[in-house]
């Protein structure tokens, strides 16, 4: 199954745009767990029990584990969603992006080493330092786009002049990405919920592909609006999903957090429900 076939399925399966960001950090663990970083196994496998049935996607944030020199928890971790979230596909992001050669190995990291479907990626330096995760069938990545901090506009959107138009460098790469550079047909971009209209922007220049939604829960985006710019599938009377839209919107200390006690995965399951129900509700209007 290719990383998009997965993707069309858990929505179908789970009915969710919601993707269960995996940002672990141990100094908000609950109880014992508490700055115990090697409990983020125990507290990840926990999050991922809880919401296996709710997630179209996780996310693990590379970061978090290797900060606490936790890969080895995050290859069990992954090992892990196998086994209870088959159906799930596993979105690692790592923003990777340098020369072709190290790219190289960055993939075997993404793909074998940790076994996910897809990683993040930035795009800053070009199609050869993208090209190796691209010829990996049935792969997926993901480009920067417009990303959710305040600071992606310093880049993101200068106008390129030596380019037609003189689009915006999101708008380019956003082009991009539905065009020459998706080699095999799994390439996406990451766009924050907390810019919709350059969300509805980036949608209406790459109608097809997967956009990975951060920013909707902490970063304070609107999970609706995000819908209403991000998401082109489409359902039926009875509201059941028909053709996917390919909007994976991602919330990850919202969920994790949502209660600081023993109670963190009931809690982290009910932030899911409630915030898989608004998008939801935002798909029917
Ligand atoms: O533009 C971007 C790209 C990636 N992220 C990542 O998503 C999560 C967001 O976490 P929250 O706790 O839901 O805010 C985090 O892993 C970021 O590294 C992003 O926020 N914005």
């Amino acid at each position: 199954m290719t990383f998009l076939e997965m993707l069309g399925a858990a929505e179908q399966r789970n009915q969710s745009l919601l993707c269960v960001g995996l940002d672990p950090d141990p100094k908000r663990f609950p109880g014992a767990m508490q700055g115990d970083a090697g409990r983020i196994f125990d507290f990840c496998a926990a999050i991922v029990e809880a919401t296996a049935d709710l997630a179209l996607a996780f996310k693990p944030q590379i970061a978090y584990f290797a900060a606490h020199r936790a890969e080895e928890q995050l290859e069990r971790l992954v090992q892990h969603m196998r086994q209870v979230a088959p159906h799930v596909p596993v979105i690692l992001d790592s923003k990777r992006g340098d020369i072709g050669s190290t790219a190289e190995q960055y993939a075997i990291e993404a793909f074998e080493r940790y076994g996910c479907d897809a990683v993040t990626l930035s795009p800053f330096m070009g199609f050869d330092s993208v090209e190796p995760y691209l010829r990996r069938h049935g792969k997926g990545a993901f480009l920067l786009c417009r990303t959710s901090n305040p600071g992606g506009n310093d880049l993101q959107a200068q106008p390129l002049r030596d380019v037609e138009g003189q689009p915006l460098v999101y708008e380019h790469i956003a082009r991009l990405a539905q065009g020459p550079w998706n080699l095999n047909g799994q390439l996406g971009l990451v766009v924050g919920a907390t810019y919709p209209q350059e969300l509805a922007r980036v949608r209406e220049l790459a109608p097809t592909v997967p956009l990975l939604i951060p920013g909707v829960g902490a970063q304070g985006g609107d999970a609706a609006a995000t819908v209403r710019s991000g998401w082109r599938g489409t359902r039926n009377a009875d509201g059941k999903v028909q053709s996917s839209g390919f909007a994976i919107v991602n919330s990850s200390r919202a969920i994790l957090y949502a209660s600081s006690g023993d109670d963190f995965a009931t809690a982290a399951r009910q932030e899911a429900e409630r915030t898989r129900a608004t998008l939801a509700a935002a798909q029917q209007e």
